[in-house]
């Protein structure tokens, strides 16, 4: 057989691009990406999702998840470093959603426009000896800039903050929307999903179950003792003794802490936090769609307490947060329990409102 001529290739590329959209110019910019690697015609319908800080250690993994995800069409993964490499990369994967890649400020107004949802996971992460507020100096930053370009170019998309301190960086996007006129309370939210993730784990060794049939309802905020596991209020009914009880709050409190210590300064938990964060991003997507009783906990703006945030059980939907849930009845040891979290979670808020008020 003669070897194809150029003529014949051409030719080829033309039949195949002729079944393709217009090409991605923002792949366009990474050197590897040709005229192929646009939106294919029959690419699934769904939401389009921007991951921001997606070439960090959550945010690889978690844009691996979402690209499985049937519910997600477009998925923009803005990062300041690397997201050439990490879209190419999860680029090929067989699934339905397209993905596009964005690179450093001048591209994150792109990233974000047209997105239904937006997770961010950009910031830096806690080392041995530090504690998440220690985060705080460069974190509140980041978070401010990145939800001034939300607010700019994707102001009705629910956002997922993920990057820490989340008790005070909620409050810091809270305020950066009250001042652009964008805050829709509904819309943002805090991931504690790691903390229910971890009580179920954690509640099922205990019992002895299968961590998927077990449900713990963790409210409060995320960090140390703001983390406030119900055990009183566990799926399916169950009852522990007071050793059960303390072991398991201080585990769960601590589950962060355990992961920073185990990876020794390369960070913290980036793995079980993709999976969470894919599951909570995932509720979002099914509320948005439209499904019946979606509950999941979150860290909201919220008058379930006297304080402005505070995560508990939140009903999903259309339009982001459509119903909070109260406490329910706690027992003595969860009513000291939430006063100590409050006290904590009071100043950690307020931090985050003066951030960006000062
Ligand atoms: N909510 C939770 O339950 C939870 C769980 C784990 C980690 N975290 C937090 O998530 C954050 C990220 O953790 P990680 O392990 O992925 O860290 P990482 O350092 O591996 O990745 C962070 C990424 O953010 C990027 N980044 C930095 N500044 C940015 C900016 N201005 N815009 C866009 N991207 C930017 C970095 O380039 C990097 O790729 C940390 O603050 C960590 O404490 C939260
Ligand atoms: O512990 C950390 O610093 C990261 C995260 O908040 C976690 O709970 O794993």
């Amino acid at each position: 057989m003669q070897p194809s001529s150029g003529k014949n290739v051409n030719q080829r590329i033309a039949r195949i691009s002729a079944h393709l959209d217009p090409p991605d110019l923002h792949m366009e910019n990474t050197a590897s990406v040709s005229r192929l690697n646009c939106r294919a015609k029959g690419g699934a319908a769904g939401f389009r999702v921007a991951v921001l800080g997606a070439a960090g250690g959550i945010g690889q993994p978690l844009a691996m998840l979402m690209k499985m995800n049937p519910l997600v069409s477009v998925l923009h993964l803005y990062d300041v470093v690397n997201t050439p490499g990490v879209t190419s990369d999860i680029s090929h994967m067989d699934t339905g959603a397209v993905v596009r890649g964005f690179l450093g400020q001048q591209q994150l107004e792109e990233a974000l426009t047209g997105v239904d949802l937006v997770i961010i996971p950009a910031g830096v992460p806690r080392k041995p000896g530090m504690t998440r507020d220690d985060l705080f100096n460069i974190n509140a930053g980041i978070v401010r800039t990145l939800s001034e370009a939300i607010a700019k170019c994707c102001p009705n998309a629910i956002v997922n903050v993920i990057s820490n301190p989340v008790n005070s960086t909620v409050p810091i996007a809270a305020e950066v929307f009250k001042k652009a006129g964008t805050f829709d309370p509904k819309k943002l939210l805090g991931v504690t999903m790691l903390d229910v993730v971890r009580a179920n784990t954690f509640v099922a060794e205990v019992l002895g179950l299968d961590p998927r049939d077990v449900n713990v309802p963790v409210v409060g905020g995320h960090a140390g003792v703001t983390i406030l596991p119900l055990l009183s209020q566990v799926k399916p009914p169950c009852s522990f003794t007071p050793k059960e009880v303390d072991y398991l709050t201080d585990r769960i409190q601590n589950g962060g802490t355990e992961v920073v210590e185990a990876k020794a300064g390369a960070g913290s938990a980036t793995l079980s936090m993709a999976y969470a964060a894919v599951k909570f991003a995932d509720a979002c997507l099914r509320g948005l769609r439209g499904d019946a009783s979606v509950v999941e906990c979150a860290f909201v703006a919220s008058q379930v307490t006297e304080l402005p945030f505070f995560a508990s059980k939140v009903r999903l939907g259309r339009i982001g947060v459509e119903e909070i849930y109260p406490l329910g009845p706690l027992n003595e040891y969860e009513r000291a329990g939430l006063e100590k979290a409050k006290k904590e979670l009071e100043s950690s808020i307020q931090k985050g409102v003066s951030f960006v008020r000062k």
